[in-house]
């Protein structure tokens, strides 16, 4: 079996977890409270900024020329393209996309972040691209999901456009690909840190939404 198809089956209750937690019911339907989603996009664009540093990282130590465009590209969309859909919705929030880039992470982003950033730099390639999939394969997941229930005139439209997108769609397989043929070179215990990363960075994705509907902060500061 598939590393992918392996790791996706041991995500499965996490996975129904995902799709059940009241911040994707509640965005599926249109009601969910827009002070939870401005909280996510603020979070969202911080977390997609580590995102594309470990994206980077992972191109830097990319096996071939194929997974080092694979990696750059994903880093670029992660800035650009989200770019574009936090630069929308803050605007209609009325939040200044200046702003929120220089907000400061929740324990949930950056602990999900810092994470992944760790990896990069202490770990091996495999084992980095098998912690970044999640990020891709859930959310093409939830968005896919959210699209075919449809509700009409969802206030929340282009942010489930963007994830059932099928250019997102090919871009979660090519992942999905380049994780599978990672696995398929590394031997057991590099195998089984991908599958810890994998799981963890599962873990982490389901945090963040947590976070965000709870509009979660640090219980104290300085
Ligand atoms: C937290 C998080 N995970 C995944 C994605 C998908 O790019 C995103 N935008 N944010």
């Amino acid at each position: 079996m598939a590393f992918t198809d392996d790791v996706w089956q041991a995500a499965a209750g996490l996975r129904a977890a995902v799709h059940a937690h009241p911040f994707n019911q509640e965005l599926a339907a249109g009601s969910l409270s827009r002070s939870a989603f401005a909280h996510y996009m603020i979070q969202d664009g911080l977390y997609l900024q580590g995102y594309a540093r470990v994206l980077a990282l992972g191109a830097a130590k990319a096996p071939a020329a194929d997974e080092i465009l694979a990696f750059s590209k994903a880093a670029e969309v992660a800035i650009v393209v989200e770019r574009a859909l936090h630069a929308g919705y803050l605007d209609q929030f009325g939040i200044d996309p200046r702003a929120a880039e220089t907000a400061t992470p929740t324990p949930a982003c950056e602990a999900y972040v810092n994470f992944m950033l760790a990896i990069a730099v202490t770990d091996s390639f495999a084992v980095l691209a098998a912690a970044v999939l999640p990020c891709f394969w859930l959310y093409q997941d939830v968005g896919t999901a959210i699209a075919a229930k449809g509700a009409p005139g969802n206030f929340y439209q282009a942010w489930i456009d963007t994830y059932a997108d099928e250019n997102f769609a090919a871009a979660t397989e090519r992942m999905k690909g380049i994780v599978n043929a990672a696995a398929a070179d590394a031997g057991p215990s590099e195998r089984e840190r991908m599958t810890a990363a994998f799981l963890r960075c599962a873990q982490h994705e389901w945090l963040f939404w947590d976070s965000a509907y709870h509009e979660r902060d640090w219980p104290i500061k300085p």
